[in-house]
């Protein structure tokens, strides 16, 4: 089977001379849960960071579905991040957050709407679909950064301004067409 996201010999070193990724090279196939473990500020971050597109390797190269991605900015790359610290809009609603990323990629709003409906229901929180991050508990703020990272992978599968496909289905058989 192809993997779905590829990792080939990438090298990242922040400027101080502080080598966070050393020559990392792996690979996860559709369906495959991947857990990297290692200790604190052993480079666990910077590799997903570079996956995410939030930050740029050195060397090698990051390839997502088939197609390097390396030099491409996070809107364009059909992938998703939850933060380690939620990195949730303060000035937003709950709903507004989780359904950010719907509007950003064009779908209609009332389409957006019932998407961020049955995810505000998956987590359980339709009731608090319109407090602000601030009104939260660390456990809910943390349901709501999962809704919102879910959400986009699961209905847009390319951000690119060519790519209309919006359903589940279509997430990995997406080229970018
Ligand atoms: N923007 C940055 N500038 C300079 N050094 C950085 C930067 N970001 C991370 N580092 C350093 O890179 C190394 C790897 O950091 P990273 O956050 O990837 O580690 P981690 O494995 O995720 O750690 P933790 O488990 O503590 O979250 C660390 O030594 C860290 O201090």
């Amino acid at each position: 089977m192809a993997a779905i996201l590829e990792i080939q010999n990438v090298t990242k070193t922040f400027r101080g001379g502080v080598r966070a990724v050393d020559d990392v090279t792996l690979a996860v196939e559709e369906g495959e849960f991947l857990t990297i473990l290692g200790p604190s500020g052993c480079g666990k971050t910077t590799t997903l960071r570079m996956v995410g597109g939030f930050e740029f390797p050195d060397a090698g190269r990051i390839v997502l579905d088939g197609r390097d991605v390396t030099d491409l900015p996070p809107y364009r790359r059909p992938v998703n991040m939850m933060f380690q610290d939620f990195a949730l809009f303060p000035h937003l609603t709950v709903a507004q957050n989780i359904g950010y990323g719907l509007t950003i990629a064009g779908m209609k709003r009332r389409e957006a709407a019932r998407e961020v409906e049955e995810a505000l229901h998956t987590i359980e929180l339709l009731d608090k679909a319109d407090r602000r991050p601030a009104e939260l508990s660390i456990g809910q703020k943390q349901r709501v950064a999962l809704a919102r990272a879910l959400i986009r992978r699961r209905r847009s599968c390319c951000s690119t301004s060519r790519c209309r496909r919006s359903t589940p289905s279509s997430v990995n058989r997406c080229r970018w067409s």
